[in-house]
């Protein structure tokens, strides 16, 4: 019977900690959130960002864009916001309406202000393994500080990615890899025989593409630690990417969906801002 990553529960601590640091720094950051109100997940996401935010002291400012956006409004948007002073953090919210091209928006945040790590700069010191500060993506990130919390050993493991968003799986992988594991990326054109050929004997799999119970307990091996950033709504109800039931058999440790890697991107989200608003006030 699998150990259960306890995101919710971790995500909580981390926020009741954070607040008081907020508290006692008597800073006042504010997260500004370009998204589309348009799609159903961002506006759900965006929502439970404010309420998270406002519960540890951090303001945000949720700028929703038209569906026929062009990629120069965005990017005036963000220049506004790298330029406002009061702004501490920029989220840029993925998906944008389609004809937005997304990396160059998220290229053109500040990195000071790149909260979630998914400009080039901060990409690039991530994937470089670089020394000092830089915001990493907020869900990566947040499974990191879950495995470490749960005294996960990485060192020299067989790690599975598979999806390579700029979001999810690029920045999870270079995770992996600066904390020594031996990380294989796969994706949409790995080819099945060679996915489940590497699921077979990993040591941890983390799975993000979308596509609800795309992996099975039959497909890991025995003990493996199971990490679903999968979100997909079936019948109404949230599930994963990893079929719960069977994988919990054999894994010895898995996220649960609700209540796994979500509340940690948040709550990571949250401490990246603060980050910055600490590093602002210095400089
Ligand atoms: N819990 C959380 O905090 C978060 C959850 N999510 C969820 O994670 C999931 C992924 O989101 P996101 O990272 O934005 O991914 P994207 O939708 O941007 O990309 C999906 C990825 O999955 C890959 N993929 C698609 N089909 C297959 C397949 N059959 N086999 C292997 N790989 C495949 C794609 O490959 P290719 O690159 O070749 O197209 C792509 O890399 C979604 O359900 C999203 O809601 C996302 C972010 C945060
Ligand atoms: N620049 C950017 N950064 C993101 O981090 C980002 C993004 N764009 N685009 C969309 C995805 C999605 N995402 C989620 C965050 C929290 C939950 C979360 O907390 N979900 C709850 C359940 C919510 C429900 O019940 O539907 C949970 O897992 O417990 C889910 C998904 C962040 N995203």
């Amino acid at each position: 019977m699998a150990t259960i990553l306890d995101g919710k529960a971790l995500s909580k601590d981390l926020k009741i900690a954070l607040a008081d640091k907020v508290k006692e720094s008597g800073l006042s950051p504010k997260l500004a959130v370009v998204f589309d109100p348009k799609n159903d997940g961002s506006r759900l996401y965006v929502g439970m960002k404010q309420r998270a935010a406002a519960k540890v002291g951090i303001a945000t400012e949720d700028i929703a864009v038209a569906d026929d956006v062009t990629t120069e409004a965005v990017l005036k948007i963000v220049a506004d916001l790298n330029a406002d002073p009061s702004v501490t953090g920029i989220l840029v919210q993925a998906p944008l309406p389609e004809a937005v091209n997304d990396q160059q928006v998220f290229s053109a945040i500040a990195p000071e202000k790149d909260v979630d790590g998914l400009g080039a700069f901060n990409q690039g010191m991530l994937f470089g393994d670089q020394p000092g500060e830089y915001a990493v993506a907020a869900t990566p990130q947040g499974v990191m500080t879950m495995l470490k919390h749960y005294d996960i050993d990485l060192h020299g493991k067989k790690a599975v990615v598979v999806g390579r968003s700029q979001l999810f799986g690029r920045p999870m992988a270079a995770l992996l890899n600066n904390a020594n594991a031996t990380v294989t990326l796969a994706h949409r054109y790995t080819p099945r025989e060679m996915l489940l050929d590497v699921l077979k004997d990993a040591d941890i799999v983390v799975v993000g593409v979308g596509i609800a119970n795309f992996i099975t307990g039959d497909q890991i091996k025995d003990g493996a630690v199971l990490v679903d950033v999968g979100m997909n709504v079936v019948d109404g109800k949230t599930t994963g990417d990893i079929e719960f039931a069977s994988a919990e058999k054999k894994a010895s440790f898995i996220t649960p969906v609700p209540g796994g890697v979500g509340p940690m991107t948040i709550a990571t989200l949250l401490e990246n801002t603060f980050a910055a608003a600490l590093s602002q006030e210095k400089n």
